[in-house]
C-alpha cells in the first residue's frame, strides 16, 4: 500500500507537471502543449482556407525573394501561423534564430522598440549558414522582422519604422501583421504588398477540428462541431481552444496530455464526449430559454409592465453573471432574424445594437445598457403593435 510519503510525493509532482511511477519517482510527464500551438501549421501546405495567399507565397518562395508584406485580417485566421512557416521553409530550423525576429503584443510598441531592437536587428550584418546549407534551404540573403498586431503601435513608432524598413531593405524585410488595416499608416502600408485573410469558412474550420479531435481520440456529439463554429465565430485559435477545454473538462484527454497520471483514475467512469451544451457553456453562450425569456419580456404591455417585465429579467442575467457583450451578440441574432419585424424596423434596431455595443466599449454599465438596449428595442417594436 502506498505510504502516506508517497502520495504526497505523487500529488508534489503531479502539480509542479511531472508524473510519477507506480514506484513513486518522479518522471518527467511529456509537457502538456495548448493545441493551437501543437497544430499550428508548419509548412505553408498546411494553412487551410486562405488559397490565394499561400499561393502567391508559394511563388515567392521559389523566387526565395519577398517584398515588405503587410498581412491583415481577423483574428485567429491563419496570420501568423502563415508568416512563421514561410519562414521556416526560407531559412530551417538552424538558421530560424539568427535570420527572424518576432515582435509580439506583449512586447514594448512605443517609439523606443522600433529605435533600438528593430533597427539594431534590421541593421545586423547577415551570418552565413553553414556549408551545404543551401542545399537543404533556399537560406536567401535578408532577415525578416515580424511585427505582429502592429496596428497597436503609435504612429510614431510607425513613422521611425518607415525610415528603417527602406534604409536596410536589402538585407531586411519586414512582415507586418494586424486584424484592423486602417489603423496602419498610409506611408507604411504603401511600402508593403497586403495579404488579406479571411475568416474561416464553415467547411474548413469543420475539417480541421475533426482532424484535431480525431488524432487525440476525443468523441464529439453531433452537432459539438458546428457549436464550436457557431461560438468562435470564424476564429480557428478560439474554436480550438473551446475544444482543448471541453475535452478536458469531460476527462477526454488525460491519456495523451498527462501520460496516464492519477487524476485519469478519478476520471475513469466519466462520459467522454464533448456535447453542445459543454461546448456553450466554456463559450459563455447564454441559454436560449433565457434570451427567449428577454424576448418575451420585450413585446408590447401597458408602459409600467413592460418596463417592470424586462427589469426583472435583465437582473437575473446580471446575477447569473451573462456579460453585456455575449446578451448583445446573441439578442442581435434573434432580432435580426425574426420574420415578424419589418426592415425598415431592423435597420433602427441595428442602430440601437452599435450605439449600445459602442458605450460597452467605451466602458459603459453593462447592466444599464442591457436594460436601455431592451427598452428601446421594446419601443420600436411597440410602434409595430
Ligand atoms: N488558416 C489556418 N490554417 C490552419 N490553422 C489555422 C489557420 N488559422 C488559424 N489556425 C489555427 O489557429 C491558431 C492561431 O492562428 P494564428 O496565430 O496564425 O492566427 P492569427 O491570424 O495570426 O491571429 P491574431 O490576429 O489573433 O494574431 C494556429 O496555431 C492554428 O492552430
Amino acid at each position: 500500500m502506498a505510504s502516506f510519503f508517497d502520495l504526497r510525493a505523487r500529488k508534489a509532482a503531479a502539480a509542479n507537471g511531472a508524473s510519477v511511477s507506480k514506484a513513486g519517482e518522479p518522471k518527467q510527464a511529456p509537457r502538456k502543449q495548448p493545441w493551437v500551438e501543437k497544430y499550428r501549421p508548419k509548412t505553408l501546405s498546411d494553412v487551410t482556407a486562405q488559397d490565394h495567399t499561400v499561393n502567391v507565397l508559394q511563388r515567392t518562395l521559389q523566387a526565395s525573394n519577398l517584398p515588405h508584406m503587410l498581412f491583415y485580417g481577423p483574428p485567429g485566421t491563419g496570420k501568423t501561423s502563415t508568416i512563421l512557416a514561410l519562414a521556416k521553409e526560407l531559412y530551417g530550423p538552424e538558421m530560424m534564430k539568427a535570420r527572424v525576429l518576432e515582435l509580439n503584443a506583449s512586447d514594448e510598441r512605443g517609439i523606443s522598440i522600433v529605435r533600438e531592437k528593430v533597427k539594431d536587428f534590421a541593421r545586423m550584418q547577415l551570418t552565413n549558414p553553414p556549408p551545404g546549407y543551401r542545399d537543404r534551404y533556399p537560406c536567401p540573403p535578408f532577415k525578416i522582422i515580424i511585427l505582429d498586431e502592429a496596428d497597436s503601435m503609435t504612429q510614431d513608432a510607425q513613422s521611425a519604422l518607415r525610415r528603417t524598413m527602406e534604409t536596410y531593405s536589402k538585407i531586411t524585410r519586414f512582415c507586418l501583421i494586424c486584424n484592423y488595416v486602417t489603423r496602419i499608416i498610409d506611408p507604411l502600408a504603401s511600402r508593403c504588398s497586403k495579404f488579406r485573410f479571411k475568416s474561416l469558412d464553415q467547411g474548413n474550420a469543420r475539417k480541421r477540428l475533426e482532424e484535431i479531435a480525431e488524432k487525440e481520440g476525443v468523441k464529439l456529439e453531433q452537432g459539438a462541431v458546428d457549436a464550436l463554429i457557431r461560438c468562435s465565430e470564424g476564429d480557428l485559435r478560439k474554436a480550438i481552444t473551446f475544444l482543448q477545454s471541453a475535452a478536458r473538462l469531460v476527462g477526454a484527454v488525460e491519456k495523451s496530455e498527462d501520460d496516464g497520471m492519477d487524476k485519469m483514475d478519478l476520471d475513469c467512469d466519466a462520459v467522454k464526449v464533448v456535447s453542445v451544451k459543454i461546448v456553450e457553456d466554456i463559450a459563455g453562450v447564454i441559454p436560449s430559454s433565457t434570451i427567449e425569456a428577454l424576448q418575451k419580456a420585450m413585446q408590447p404591455k401597458s408602459a409600467g409592465t413592460t418596463y417592470r417585465a424586462i427589469s426583472k429579467v435583465v437582473e437575473g442575467m446580471v446575477a447569473d453573471g451573462w456579460s453585456a457583450g455575449q446578451v448583445i451578440t446573441q439578442l442581435y441574432q434573434v432580432m435580426i432574424n425574426d420574420e415578424l419585424i419589418p426592415d425598415l424596423s431592423k435597420n433602427k434596431i441595428t442602430l440601437v445594437f452599435s450605439e449600445v455595443d459602442k458605450r460597452l466599449v467605451d466602458g459603459a454599465d453593462e447592466h444599464l445598457s442591457i436594460l436601455d438596449l431592451a427598452l428601446r428595442i421594446s419601443n420600436i417594436i411597440a410602434v409595430l403593435a
